[in-house]
């Protein structure tokens, strides 16, 4: 027998519902369906990698979450609401690929400009304090009066998460922060994005079409064509694959959808 309740089960608590869960999202750019069906939910305060190669539909997921993408179907919850829903909007902190910083502004005075958009309540003293914070978090503090066109592609990624920290956010989303670093200022990133996690218990999700990144992620969404491949711990992946790196493991799974597909197709 069933039991029956006439009252709706309570929300769980903030603390046990996924940063993400997506339902069947499928996105339609032009005349293209770019996502396809996908279901995968992003745990809280850890560093998720979304890995696939370029095109797969990284950069329109992550417009997806945040809610800048039109044509989405299907049901996606961010931090427990709808995606695209106003009260995100403080939540959530973005870097898309393209650094979007002023280069004609100091660091300090971009981060002044934003933090007067987002914020525009805030005392100046608390405004200092918040962009003291954030400098001190991406380890800027020492370049704040220095003009961001003057400085190295890193050092403008940084001053880009700088202002996606702004606020605290619960969950970042981050659209290929590491392209076109050296491996030095990478490993100084991942770090960095380590200790956001560790530290605040914050959610990232970071994409990445350098596969050597997924080894540093807690969990791994693989995408290809528009699909999730897998949704897993590096360790479970390459444990399930028996392959000794997550590029292999990768390997492995695109290989093994290719046959699905074709068995599929010649029983047809
Ligand atoms: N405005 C658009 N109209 C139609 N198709 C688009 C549009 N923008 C992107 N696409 C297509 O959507 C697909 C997914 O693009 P998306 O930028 O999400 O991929 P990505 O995995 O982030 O790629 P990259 O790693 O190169 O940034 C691509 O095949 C792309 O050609």
């Amino acid at each position: 027998m069933m039991n029956y309740s006439p009252d709706p089960p309570a929300d769980p608590p903030a603390s046990l519902t996924p940063a993400v869960r997506a339902e069947g999202v499928t996105v339609v750019r032009g005349p293209r369906t770019v996502l396809r069906g996908l279901d995968f939910t992003v745990p809280r305060g850890q560093i998720t990698g979304l890995l696939g190669p370029s095109g797969c539909g990284k950069s329109t997921l992550m417009r997806s979450i945040v809610g800048t993408q039109a044509k989405v179907t299907g049901t996606l919850a961010v931090l427990g609401s709808p995606a695209g829903h106003p009260t995100l909007r403080t939540r959530i902190g973005y870097v898309t690929q393209a650094p979007s910083v002023y280069n004609d502004l100091t660091v300090r005075q971009n981060l002044d400009y934003f933090t007067a958009i987002l914020a525009p309540a805030l005392s100046a003293s608390d405004r200092r304090h918040e962009i003291d914070r954030v400098l001190t978090d991406v380890d800027l503090t020492s370049h704040a009066d220095a003009l961001a066109g003057n400085l190295s592609g890193g050092q403008r990624s940084r001053v880009s998460l700088a202002v996606a920290l702004l606020g605290t956010p619960e969950l970042l989303v981050l659209d290929e922060p590491t392209v076109g670093l050296d491996p030095v200022l990478r490993r100084d990133l991942w770090t960095l994005f380590h200790s956001i996690a560790a530290d605040r218990g914050a959610t990232l999700l970071i994409s990445s079409h350098v596969m050597d990144e997924a080894e540093r992620c807690h969990r791994l969404l693989l995408m290809r064509k528009g699909e999730i491949l897998a949704d897993d711990t590096p360790d479970a992946l390459r444990t399930r694959t028996g392959a000794e790196t997550v590029e292999a493991a990768f390997l492995h799974l695109v290989d093994e959808a290719a046959t699905a597909a074709h068995e599929k197709e010649t029983t047809r």
